[in-house]
C-alpha cells in the first residue's frame, strides 16, 4: 500500500498523530494508498523550514543562481514525465491523453516561464532636482514575499500547483503547499525533484489535510506565513480571505466560475462544435474555465443543440490509458452525488434533458468508479438552479438569444466572472462583446489557450489578484522604494 508523507525541510515525514485518510482512485474506488494528515505540529515545523531558508543558503542566491536551480527542476519533471503522469493519473481518472498534453507539461512550463520572467523584468527609476539644487534619484527594488501558504484544488493538480510554486520561488520566496486532500501525489513526488536538483531544506514544503481543523486551515492561518495564495470554490476563498485578515496577510484567490459560451449564426461551426466539446465536458467538465451556459443565436440554436449532443454521445467513458477513451471519472463520489444531485435538480426545475442526466453503464470492474454522462439541458430560464450555480460536471445548458444587447445582459447576470468564449467572425462584433462581459479571460473563436504571460485571474466572485508573466510579480513580492540625494 503507497504512502504519501509530509515533505518538511528536505524530508519525507509522517506525523506525530499518526493519524492517516485514504486516496482513492475514482475510476473503480479502489484505495491507492494513506496519507498521512499534518498536524499543528507539522505545519509549524514546515513554516519554520521556510523561514529558516529565507535567511539561509536560499535567501543568499542571486537571481541568476535561483533561476538555474528553477532549470533544473523543469528538467527533472520533464526527465520524470511518466512518474508525474502515472501519479497525477492515479489520483485523478483523467485519460492519459489529457494529463500528457495539458497537466504534465504545464508543470515544467510553469516554471519556465517565471524564470524568463524573474530574469528580464525591471524596476523603474526617477530622476528629481531638489529644492536646494541638487539631485535626488528614486528607484525600485523587488524583494521576496517571504513564506507563501499554497493552497490547491483537485482537478489539475500539478498544474495549478506549479502555476503558483513556479512564480513563488523564482521572486525568491519560500512555500508551505497544501495540497488538496483528494490529490497528495504530484505534490508528493515533486519534494523528490526538489532533492534531487539540490533545491535548498525548507524552499519546498507539502503538508497533506483538509481544510477546516486541519493542516489548510492551520496554514492559513499560522501567523509566519506572510502571504496565501489560493485556488478553489469561492466559498473557501471567502473563509481563506477572513483568516488572511488577522496578520494583514495579502491573498491571491483564483476561484469558482459559471463561465458562458456565446454562439453567434455567423461562426465556423466546425471550430465552434470542436471547441465547445472541450469547454463543456474535458476533465469531465472539472475546469473552473469550463463552459456551464451555452447562448446560440437563434438561426442556429438547434443545429448546435444537435451538433453538441452526438459529441457528449461519443465521449465514452474508460480507463484512462485506453485509446479510444474521451472521458474520465469525477475526482470523487462526494463529488458524484453533488453533481447528480444537481442533474435531478434540473429535470426537477422542468430542464428538456436532451442527452446524459444520470450514470453511464460501466462494466463491473469500473462500476465502483465516481461516473456521470455528459448531459445538456435546454429549456431553463436564467434563474434555474444549473443556470446560475456552478456544477463542474461534464454539463450545459443550451439556449437561444436574438440580440448582443440580449445576451450580453444575460452572460452578465451571475455573479461569477471568470471566463467567457465568443464564437462569431464578426471580429469586430467579439471585440465589442469581450469588452463588456465582466470576466477576467475572454477567448474569441478558442478556449483554455494559454500564453502564460497574460494576465490570469477572475473578477467578482471568481477571484482577486491576476497571475502570469509580470502580473505574479506584483504578489510574489514586495515592492520597496529607495531614494539616493546627491
Ligand atoms: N479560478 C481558478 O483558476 C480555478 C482553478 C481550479 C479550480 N477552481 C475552483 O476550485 C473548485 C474545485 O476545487 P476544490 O473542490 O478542491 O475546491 P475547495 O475549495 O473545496 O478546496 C480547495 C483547497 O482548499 C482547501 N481548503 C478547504 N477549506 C479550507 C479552509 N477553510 N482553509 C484552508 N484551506 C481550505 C482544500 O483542502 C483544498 O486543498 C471549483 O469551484 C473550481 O471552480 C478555480
Ligand atoms: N490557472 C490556469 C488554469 C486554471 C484552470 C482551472 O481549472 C492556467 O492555465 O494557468
Amino acid at each position: 500500500m503507497k504512502e504519501f508523507l509530509n515533505f518538511i525541510n528536505g524530508e519525507y515525514v509522517r506525523n506525530a498523530s499518526g493519524k492517516t485518510f485514504q486516496d482513492i482512485n475514482p475510476v473503480n474506488g479502489s484505495v491507492i494508498g494513506n496519507i498521512y494528515e499534518a498536524g499543528q505540529a507539522e505545519v509549524d515545523a514546515a513554516v519554520a523550514a521556510a523561514r529558516a531558508a529565507l535567511k539561509g543558503d536560499w535567501g543568499r542566491l542571486s537571481v541568476a543562481e535561483r533561476c538555474k536551480l528553477l532549470d533544473a527542476v523543469a528538467g527533472e519533471i520533464n526527465r520524470r514525465f511518466d512518474d508525474f503522469l502515472q501519479a497525477e493519473i492515479a489520483d485523478t481518472g483523467k485519460p492519459h491523453h489529457l494529463a500528457s498534453h495539458v497537466d504534465i507539461p504545464r508543470g515544467a512550463a510553469n516554471f519556465q516561464i517565471f524564470i524568463d520572467t524573474i530574469k528580464s523584468t525591471a524596476t523603474e527609476s526617477f530622476n528629481m532636482r531638489t529644492p536646494d539644487g541638487k539631485t535626488a534619484l528614486s528607484y525600485g527594488v523587488r524583494v521576496p514575499r517571504g513564506v507563501i501558504a499554497v493552497v490547491c484544488p483537485w482537478n489539475l493538480p500539478l498544474l495549478l500547483m506549479t502555476w503558483k510554486v513556479g512564480p513563488a520561488l523564482a521572486c525568491g520566496n519560500t512555500v508551505v503547499v497544501k495540497p488538496s486532500e483528494e490529490t497528495p501525489a504530484t505534490a508528493t513526488l515533486l519534494g523528490e525533484v526538489m532533492n534531487q536538483v539540490g533545491m535548498p531544506k525548507g524552499v519546498y514544503n507539502v503538508v497533506h489535510g483538509f481544510g477546516p481543523g486541519s493542516a489548510g486551515e492551520f496554514l492559513t492561518q499560522h501567523p509566519g506565513v506572510n502571504g496565501i495564495t489560493f485556488t478553489g470554490e469561492t466559498r473557501t476563498g471567502t473563509a481563506i480571505m477572513k483568516a488572511a485578515a488577522d496578520g494583514v496577510r495579502p491573498v491571491s484567490l483564483e476561484m469558482g466560475g459559471k463561465n458562458a459560451a456565446v454562439v453567434f449564426a455567423d461562426c465556423d461551426f466546425q471550430v465552434t462544435i470542436d471547441t465547445l466539446t472541450r469547454s463543456c465536458f474535458e476533465n469531465a467538465g472539472q475546469v473552473c474555465l469550463g463552459t456551464e451556459r451555452v447562448y446560440v443565436e437563434r438561426p442556429i440554436f438547434e443545429k448546435v443543440v444537435a451538433a453538441l449532443k452526438e459529441r457528449a454521445e461519443a465521449m465514452k467513458p474508460g480507463l484512462p490509458f485506453d485509446h479510444d477513451t474521451k472521458i474520465g471519472p469525477l475526482i470523487s463520489k462526494k463529488h458524484q452525488a453533488k453533481v447528480l444531485g444537481l442533474y435531478k435538480t434540473a429535470k426537477d426545475e422542468g430542464a428538456t434533458i436532451v442527452t446524459g442526466g444520470g450514470v453511464p453503464d460501466m462494466p463491473d470492474a469500473l462500476k465502483d468508479g465516481s461516473w456521470v454522462q455528459p448531459t445538456i439541458w435546454t429549456g431553463l430560464p436564467e434563474t434555474a438552479t444549473v443556470v446560475t450555480e456552478e456544477i463542474f460536471g461534464p454539463c450545459c445548458h443550451i439556449s437561444p438569444f436574438d440580440s448582443e444587447e440580449e445576451v450580453l445582459g444575460k452572460v452578465n447576470a451571475n455573479r461569477y466572472g471568470l471566463a467567457t468564449a465568443i464564437f462569431t467572425q464578426d471580429i469586430a462584433r467579439a471585440n465589442r462583446l469581450a469588452h463588456q462581459i465582466e470576466v477576467g479571460l475572454c477567448w474569441i473563436n478558442a478556449w483554455f489557450l494559454r500564453d502564460l504571460r497574460t494576465p490570469f485571474g477572475g473578477s467578482k466572485q471568481s477571484g482577486i489578484g491576476r497571475e502570469g508573466g509580470v502580473h505574479s510579480l506584483e504578489f510574489y513580492t514586495e515592492l520597496r522604494n529607495v531614494m539616493v540625494k546627491f
